[in-house]
């Protein structure tokens, strides 16, 4: 069809419009008018607090061009995010936490929210933090060998519901909570197995193509009568957000800056850095 081929990368050698903050880089094919949002905060997309202003950031900034769409990577080769920066959780005080936390909430409504069409090129392991910014899309395309899922209850964790709901909205109630209970990450062929993601792709190039291909689908649909369908489907996981975002903020600073908790996360970090050393 002659809009799919117009969206194949390979045919697109056409000018771009590129924008970047410190830890993103957005580029705007002028002809498909698809925004490429690109995370790039070596070594592996850990989510701090200027990581994340910058994708708000970015996020409101495609939306606000009237871009046709948007499609999240990473500019790593093998990670596309490793959620939130334990550094930046570690030892750091009831401020810093409630600021870390509030622009994760923010990050997750910009995307969670965007009328645009949203689809990941997913083109490294997405634990956590890095699952989290996966569902809130609404396609996803995956490099084998990766793995991606919410592991929380592994660290002893709970994630608050509007955490979960981008896994809920994918995954059958009966999986889904099981996968949570079980704080599971799921191999490439397991989530696709699993529908938590739509495609196993051989390379990135490979995976933005599909997305590419996913968001051309919406070419002749009616840009606000898309974006208001989309939005009703998600309006009851907004809302319920909205109400306790302020006293979800407090929750987890209670919970992060508890010295049991704390402690956990410091063995956690040295055995991170113990493996990454071998
Ligand atoms: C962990 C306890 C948290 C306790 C929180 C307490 C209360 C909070 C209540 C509710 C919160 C619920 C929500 C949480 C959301 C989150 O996102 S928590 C973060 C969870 N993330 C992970 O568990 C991923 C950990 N990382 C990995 O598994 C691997 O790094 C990887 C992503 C699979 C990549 O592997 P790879 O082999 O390529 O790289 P390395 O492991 O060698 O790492 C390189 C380098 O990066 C450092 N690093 C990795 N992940 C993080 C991270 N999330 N934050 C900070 N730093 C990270 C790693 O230590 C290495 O550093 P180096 O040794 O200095 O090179």
């Amino acid at each position: 069809m002659m809009h799919l081929n117009l969206l194949r990368l390979g045919a697109c050698r056409v000018p771009s419009r590129l924008m970047s903050t410190k830890s993103t880089s957005v580029e705007i094919n002028d002809k498909t008018g698809v925004a490429i949002l690109s995370m790039c905060r070596p070594p592996v997309n850990s989510q701090n607090v200027q990581f994340l202003r910058d994708l708000k950031s970015s996020i409101y900034e495609i939306e606000n061009n009237k871009s046709r769409g948007l499609i999240l990577t990473s500019a790593n080769s093998n990670v596309f995010s490793a959620g939130l920066d334990i550094l930046e959780m570690y030892n750091a005080d009831k401020e810093q936490l409630g600021t870390l936390w509030t622009e994760l909430q923010n990050v997750w409504i910009a995307l969670y929210g965007s009328g645009l069409p949203t689809a990941a090129a997913i083109n490294g392991h997405a634990p956590a933090g890095g699952c989290l910014l996966a569902t809130a899309c609404e396609y996803r395309a995956m490099l084998p060998n990766c793995v991606i899922g919410l592991n929380e209850t592994q660290l002893g964790i709970i994630a608050p519901k509007w955490l979960m709901s981008g896994y809920q909205n994918i995954l059958p109630q009966r999986l889904a909570e099981r996968a949570l209970t079980q704080g599971r990450l799921f191999t490439t062929e397991e989530a696709l197995k699993a529908g938590l993601i739509d495609e196993i792709v051989n390379s990135k190039e490979e995976a933005l193509e599909k997305c590419l291909n996913f968001i051309g689908t919406f070419a002749k649909v009616n840009p606000l009568a898309r974006s208001l369908t989309k939005l009703q489907f998600r309006a009851a996981n907004i809302k319920e957000f909205e109400k306790i975002r302020q006293k979800d903020v407090e929750d987890f600073v209670s919970l992060a800056s508890r010295p049991e908790v704390q402690k956990v996360m410091g063995d956690y970090l040295e055995n991170l850095k113990k493996k990454s050393k071998k």
